[in-house]
């Protein structure tokens, strides 16, 4: 039994299959790990979400931000934009079990053996592990409510860029949305920057640094993988793997074996 760790599928599902034969993947023995964003962009969205809904217990799930964006905007499909290319699962007769099943997924996700976490853009520098699950909880279980279609609508904005403990509610929500599913770059002190989207070495970057190079207090002591953070272009130091490399902008979809760290990367066409 092997334990597979993929970022960003965005629909690119014949990119996914490739990889899953390359590495002989068994559905029935082995694990797939996938670090968010499912749809979007590429051209499999709908099939996507079918794929990895029926891989069951053999697959772990964490929300992208356009895996929120996707729930968000299926109760007003107008508000999609053309971009997101995501119109089909509108419209398919499994659609609303589909949507159904990603709004049960997690924000977090730790390996019941080994110390990895999964999230998809990261974990906030101000946050010890015990405060991630606690506030990734907060979000899935309003998620999982009858008042979904509140948090879903209310969750845009940029800010707050700055944990306190007296945030409002929403405040709150939105922090903790953000910078699990859409944080890049931070200032020194960890304040986050929703703008910046380049590689960490462009002239443009200032003073922001990764999110993942601000000095925590406490070491979470176990590995962060995640995704979303396709200008990276992958990412590993001794705390930290960032798997997305740009699938659907025409570079590689990557994922790695957890055992024994092999990795398996196949190019991709540009899809966006
Ligand atoms: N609470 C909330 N508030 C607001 N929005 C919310 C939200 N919750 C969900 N959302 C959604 O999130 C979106 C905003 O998120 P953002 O994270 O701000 O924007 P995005 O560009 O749409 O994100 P994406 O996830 O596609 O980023 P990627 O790195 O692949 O690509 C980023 C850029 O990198 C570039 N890029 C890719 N590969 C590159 C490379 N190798 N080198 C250089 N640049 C590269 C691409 O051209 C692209 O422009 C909104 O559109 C909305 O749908």
């Amino acid at each position: 039994m092997a334990t597979y760790l993929v970022g960003d599928i965005q629909g690119c599902l014949p990119d996914l299959k490739k990889l899953l034969a390359q590495a002989n993947f068994d559905p029935l023995n082995d694990h797939l790990w996938l670090a968010g964003d499912l749809v979007a962009r590429g051209p499999e969205s709908l099939e996507t979400l079918r794929f990895v809904k029926a891989l069951g217990d053999h697959a772990t799930v964490i929300l992208g931000n356009h895996d929120l964006h996707l729930l968000a905007v299926s109760h007003q499909p107008a508000r999609a934009k053309k971009s997101d290319n995501i119109h089909q699962i509108f419209t398919a007769e499994d659609g609303p079990e589909l949507l159904n099943w990603l709004r049960h997924q997690p924000l977090l996700a730790e390996h019941p053996h080994y110390p990895l976490v999964m999230v998809h853009a990261g974990i906030t520098p101000q946050w010890t592990l015990e405060q991630a699950r606690q506030y990734a909880q907060e979000v899935e279980q309003l998620l999982q409510s009858d008042d979904y279609l509140w948090l879903l609508k209310n969750m845009y904005g940029d800010g707050p860029d700055w944990w306190q403990e007296d945030l409002s509610r929403l405040e709150r929500l939105r922090f903790t949305i953000n910078s699990f599913t859409r944080m890049r770059f931070c200032d020194p002190q960890g304040r986050l920057d929703m703008h910046c989207k380049v590689q960490p070495n462009d002239p443009t970057v200032g003073n922001l640094i990764p999110w993942f190079d601000v000095k925590r207090d406490q070491p979470l002591g176990k590995t962060i993988v995640f995704g979303h953070w396709a200008a990276l272009m992958g990412h590993q130091d001794e705390h930290c793997i960032g798997l997305d490399t740009g699938c659907v902008w025409g570079n590689s979809l990557t994922m790695l074996r957890w055992e024994d760290g092999q990795r398996f990367v196949t190019e991709c066409p540009l899809y966006a």
